[in-house]
């Protein structure tokens, strides 16, 4: 059985530190401390000299400028290495005569002056444990930007201490200190914490990089919101938007959405698809556009086990097998702006011979025409006199449309090929100002006789941008009857838009502009505006994605801690939670979650216990003081250590499984 590791006995009744605890800066003498290591051995630091680098020098002769081998090479004292080492470099590549060097002194510094050395600050004491180390490496700063962050506004400040009462807290700022001082020496190549789990071989160290990469850094990107006061900052600004978020879990909650309810009506799978549910938001049919009835299903394929949306043409008989291999040509089109088509079949499992379609699917997306025209706008009142209503649509959104989809209109004929569907009802909005053209391919199938020549091809090509003219002219009159009133619909654009928007809708409509090449250049400064508002909207998801960086890796480290802490019983022992290396788990589990202020309140800090989780997935060289419940024990240990024990107890657990 293991047993629960020897501590350190006190004499202090020590109190855990805070993460915010700096060494102390103050000179003075030596400290003593008590802790203990992980593996349980008690070691007392004896007091050191504290070593004043000014003093030190004020004794040493000052080395000759050309003795190159008496100076420590800069690359050793930087890098911790020195490429030019068996190359002949002249300089002395063994850093313990440095030491010496330093304790004979030097004089002040004028040109003769060997070569710059960062000073070690004052305040540093050498550690017993000093002698074995590795080639002094710039200590790195183990401090996580998002820390740095919580401490500006003042979220990190709090004092992490189970103790009862002030004095304690006092008393535990001073101890901690003392245990900083003593321990805070850094040595070592930078960790990876990715080491362990695969991700490292995209991570191998760099030889030329100057600086060791520090694996856990939340360092805010731009775009920044407009400068807030300190009262108007909270935590969540560290996080994902309120609203990216919503709209990304609504996106998935509407992809997984299922209807037992119309298993009885729709088929339960048509080829590799299943749990079909409707996406028409209205059961009337329309035979508008395709002149035949059309429907829309959202299912799940079980290749893959993506979503899809399948459009069923109701009453469709294929004569011609050939002809439904063009979906071949169309599948090999993909550009931003156009819905990915993927397949295409007939089926009789609707009851009727249909033909079906699948598409990428795009949770909660819109066409234009529910956007723009609201529900049911194929049936506007035929008596109704053309009478745009409702709110202007802003002329940024009708260039941002028009940009689109010529620019899909360019792949498209570019591929030799004609959308044909430019319509209010066949355009998908499927996020902010972002449309995809749908249901390309479905007129080259029911309609094989327009592919056959390059003729009536460009003359399909041709009609497209005469459709783009219409589907502008309706929303920019916000009614899809405009097009019946042209004359009166260009002069409402008129009054209300840039002379450059209506005259490009002129153009399209009335059927002047030859090719979307020709168009394309007429428009090139809405798309270069166009360009630079995607740009800014990448950056700030970019930006949004660096706060969620190593969110997965947090929750992976929480899990393993769930698997491990207050466990009842593994291998027969009721204690095994409680015992070993599980012991320090458990106290720092504590020292994470359950702190308490010198008020006796819990410490509810989210920078706090991130920051904490953040340094333990590094593993960094940093110190902790871990203290016992009771208040009578405490443990100095790494975050690197802990996480050595968190993935060796892990690797316990996941032992038996084998
Ligand atoms: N690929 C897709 N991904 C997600 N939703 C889609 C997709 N295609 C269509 N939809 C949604 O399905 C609904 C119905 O689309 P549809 O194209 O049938 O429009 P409609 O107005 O009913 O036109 P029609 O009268 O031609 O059927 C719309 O709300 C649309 O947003």
């Amino acid at each position: 059985m293991t047993e629960r590791p020897s501590t350190a006995s006190s004499s202090h009744p020590f109190t855990q530190s805070s993460p915010s605890l700096r060494p102390n800066t103050s000179s003075g003498p030596g400290i003593s401390v008590t802790s203990s290591s992980p593996t349980g051995s008690r070691t007392t630091p004896p007091p050191e000299p504290r070593r004043s680098s000014v003093a030190s020098s004020a004794s040493s002769p000052r080395p000759k400028a050309k003795d190159s081998s008496s100076t420590i090479c800069r690359n050793i004292t930087i890098y911790g290495y020195c490429r030019f080492q068996d190359k002949g470099c002249a300089f002395n590549h063994d850093p313990h005569s440095q030491k010496q060097q330093s304790g004979a002194g030097r004089g002040k510094f004028n040109v003769d002056s060997p070569s710059f050395t960062p000073a070690t600050p004052p305040k540093k004491t050498i550690s017993p444990g000093a002698a074995d180390a590795a080639p002094f490496t710039p200590k790195q700063n183990h401090s996580t930007g998002l820390q740095h962050g919580f401490e500006n506004m003042g979220l990190g400040e709090n004092v992490y201490s189970p103790t009862r009462s002030r004095r304690r807290a006092n008393k535990m700022k001073t101890t901690a200190n003392a245990a900083m001082n003593a321990y805070d020496f850094t040595v070592g190549a930078p960790v990876n914490p990715y080491a362990q789990t695969g991700v490292d071989m995209f991570y191998q160290p760099q030889q030329t990089y100057q600086h060791p990469l520090n694996y856990h850094l939340y360092a805010p990107l731009a775009p920044y919101p407009q400068k807030l006061q300190p009262f108007q900052k909270n935590i969540h600004g560290f996080f994902l938007s309120d609203n990216l978020r919503e709209e990304l879990q609504k996106k998935a909650d509407a992809t997984l959405q299922t209807l037992p309810a119309v298993s009885s009506i729709l088929p339960p799978s048509i080829e590799e698809y299943h749990q079909l549910v409707p996406l028409d938001t209205s059961n009337q049919k329309s035979a508008q556009v395709f002149g035949y009835p059309s429907w829309a299903y959202k299912a799940f394929s079980s290749e893959d086990g993506n979503a899809y949306a399948l459009r069923r043409l109701e009453g469709f008989r294929l004569l011609n097998e050939a002809d439904i291999r063009i979906v071949q040509r169309w599948r090999k089109v993909l550009s931003a702006n156009i819905v990915t088509i993927h397949d295409a079949w007939t089926t009789t499992k609707f009851g009727d011979s249909s033909i079906v379609f699948a598409y990428d699917y795009h949770p909660l997306s819109k066409t234009l025409a529910e956007t723009h025209f609201g529900p049911n706008p194929r049936y506007p009142n035929p008596t109704r006199q053309h009478q745009p209503t409702g709110p202007i649509v802003p002329e940024q959104v009708l260039w941002s449309y028009i940009v689109q989809v010529a620019s899909a209109l360019k792949v498209i004929h570019s591929a030799g090929l004609a959308a044909r569907v430019i319509e209010p009802s066949k355009i998908l909005l499927t996020s902010k100002m972002r449309i995809r053209l749908n249901c390309c391919g479905i007129f080259d199938v029911i309609h094989p006789e327009t592919t056959r020549s390059q003729e009536s091809v460009r003359e399909c090509q041709q009609e497209d941008l005469t459709q783009l003219g219409r589907l502008m002219l309706s929303i920019a009159c916000n009614t899809p009857s405009a097009v019946q009133y042209p004359q009166k619909s260009m002069e409402y654009i008129g009054r209300h838009y840039s002379i450059q928007l209506r005259d490009s809708i002129y153009y399209l409509y009335t059927g002047s502009t030859k090719n979307i090449d020709e168009y394309v250049k007429s428009i090139a400064n809405q798309a270069f505006q166009n360009l630079d508002s995607a740009l800014h909207y990448e950056d700030s998801l970019e930006s949004a994605l660096s706060r969620e960086l190593e969110n997965g890796r947090l929750v992976r480290l929480l899990c393993k801690f769930g698997f491990i802490n207050e466990r009842p019983e593994y291998d027969h022992d009721p204690r095994w939670s409680e015992t070993g290396d599980r012991y320090y788990l458990k106290l720092f589990r504590d020292y994470v979650f359950h702190s308490v202020d010198e008020n006796n309140n819990p410490v509810v800090d989210m920078a706090h216990v991130l920051s904490c989780l953040n340094k333990l997935d590094a593993g960094v060289d940093e110190k902790i003081m871990l203290v016992s419940r009771d208040s009578m024990n405490c443990f100095v240990v790494t975050y690197k250590e802990l996480k050595r024990q968190v993935e060796s107890c892990f690797q316990d657990l996941s032992k038996s499984r084998r």
